[in-house]
């Protein structure tokens, strides 16, 4: 038996499954996420830690045999978030978290330094941690002062289970202090942003053990005293492993909160400058690209919440795909990562008239959302990721009108997967028991079933193709507008 813990930026869950990968219960909680000032976004170290042990919990109450068997737990989580600990492992300060732009002005400053982006792999962008640092030496001088160590945020957890402060490469490597292609951290980047190695936890593979869980909390948790933690992975990383897009080929479009296009790539192909991030993979020896857009189903909900309808509402409301709209969404109402590196842009409707109803709103917005996704998967394919199908995932794929507009946009065929859990808890879950057991990550990290394959519509593709190239011509216009 293993357990998957995932700490998502809405939530924990926590999977139990058994030695054949089958889930046997799950539990969740939800995460409030505090904004105290524009571009900020925080969450408290100990809430990750309430919630973690009360799915924990209910994990037990579910199935008290089978937790009294399991072997290791593995840890996924939200990546980049800045954890600050003093010398005696106190939390010195909130999480800054991933979606945080307050550091933007160390990005850029951090990004332009030599070597940076080589060793890296990656544009400094503002959500990662490196410059979040810089920002607190520069405005609590005092708080920084006292960080001893630096923990991304399910390595918090991990240092609650263990004790030890680790991470693993592919959270690492959405740092700006890893040097991703090498698979350590890198002493120039460390100082480019001002901190010490010995402020860094001790970074290993996905794959590798961290410690045995404390005593008193397999007591508390009615977990054997021999269960193994398991560093696991970030969560794109490990939603990878949940869904098996390990090899050249592999990849998954996520309609979620935010939009992620990934390619699993067997090298390194950094291509910093298409603001495509590479990262290390979960397990040893590979790693992975994707394009990330901050508003995919949160533009859909933006939309939601102004028109008073739930988002299942919105995309019901179209069914047989429709020609582009003539209302032109440009989806960047958090700013925006892939292609852009952008985190002030801000979104707009272009081509509004007195006849444009809501169903047109929202087609144009599904339409905004998945041409952004388009700019992703060409930046991905500029690094020379090949991505003949992609597996749709994410709560937009509820919208079967979306699915197929997508499939067009993108001019792959997308594949659903059959109900069922494959998400970045399950991949936690795969990792552990590869950490334990010694099993090949290839072996283990098998593809789900799929329910349908939904190829791209041929009858409007010249048409989505022209609409992209007008989106494509928008962003820099609406950088020129005053
Ligand atoms: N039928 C639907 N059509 C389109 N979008 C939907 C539908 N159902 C849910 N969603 C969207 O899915 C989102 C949740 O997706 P999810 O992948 O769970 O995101 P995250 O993990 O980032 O929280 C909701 O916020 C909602 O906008
Ligand atoms: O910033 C990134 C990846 O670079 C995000 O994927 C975060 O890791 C947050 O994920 P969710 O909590 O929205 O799934």
């Amino acid at each position: 038996m293993f357990i998957g813990l995932d700490l998502g930026t809405s939530g924990v869950r926590a999977l139990l499954v058994d030695g054949e990968g089958a889930v046997l219960a799950s539990a969740d909680r939800g995460l409030q996420v505090s904004h105290t000032q524009p571009g900020w976004s925080e969450q408290n170290p100990q809430d990750w830690v309430t919630a973690s042990r009360e799915a924990l919990q209910e994990l037990h109450a579910k199935a008290q045999a089978e937790m009294a068997q399991v072997q290791g737990i593995g840890l996924s989580g939200q990546m980049h978030g800045a954890t600050l600990l003093d010398a005696d492992g106190a939390v010195l300060r909130p999480c800054i978290l991933w979606n945080d732009t307050r550091s933007h002005v160390q990005a850029a400053a951090l990004d332009v330094m030599a070597d940076v982006r080589a060793l890296s792999g990656n544009i400094v962008f503002p959500g990662f941690t490196a410059p979040k640092l810089m920002w607190v030496a520069e405005h609590e001088p005092d708080v920084f002062a006292k960080v001893a160590k630096v923990l991304l945020p399910k390595d918090y957890l991990s240092f609650w289970l263990t004790g030890r402060a680790a991470s693993d490469m592919s959270d690492s490597a959405g740092t700006s202090w890893l040097d991703v292609g090498a698979r350590g951290w890198s002493d120039r980047l460390l100082a480019a942003g001002n901190m010490r190695r010995d402020q860094m936890p001790d970074v290993i593979e996905g794959t590798d053990v961290i410690g045995t869980l404390r005593p008193d909390l397999a007591q508390e948790l009615g977990l054997s005293a021999d269960v193994q933690v398991v560093a696991g992975g970030g969560d794109n990383a490990a939603s990878a492993c949940g869904v098996g897009a390990l090899r050249e080929g592999d990849g998954f479009v996520s309609l979620g909160t935010s939009g992620v296009i990934l390619a699993a790539r067997s090298g390194f192909h950094p291509d910093p400058g298409s603001a495509v991030h590479t990262f290390c993979h979960a397990v040893p020896g590979r790693w992975y690209q994707m394009g990330v857009m901050l508003a995919a189903t949160d533009s859909l909900n933006w939309l939601a919440g102004i028109t008073g309808a739930s988002p299942a509402d919105l995309t019901a409301e179209l069914s047989d795909l429709r020609l582009p709209s003539n209302v032109r969404f440009l989806p960047y109402l958090s700013g925006e990562r892939t292609p852009h590196n952008d985190s002030a842009v801000r979104g707009a409707f272009v081509g509004l008239d007195i006849a444009t109803d809501r169903a047109e709103l929202t087609q144009a917005v599904l339409e905004g959302v998945s041409f952004g996704l388009r700019d992703s998967f060409e930046a991905l394919r500029g690094t020379g990721a090949d991505l003949p199908a992609l597996l749709a995932i994410g709560g937009g794929t509820g919208s079967r009108y979306w699915v197929e507009l997508l499939a067009t946009i993108l001019g792959v065929p997308l594949q659903l997967p059959a109900q069922g859990e494959f998400g970045a808890a399950l991949g936690a879950a795969r990792l552990a028991m590869c950490g334990v057991t010694g099993d090949d990550p290839l072996q283990i990290m098998t593809k789900p079933d799929i329910a349908e394959t939904i190829d791209p519509n041929t009858h409007h593709s010249a048409a989505f193709d022209e609409a992209y190239a007008a989106f494509r011509s928008s962003y820099p216009a609406l950088k020129a507008m005053p």
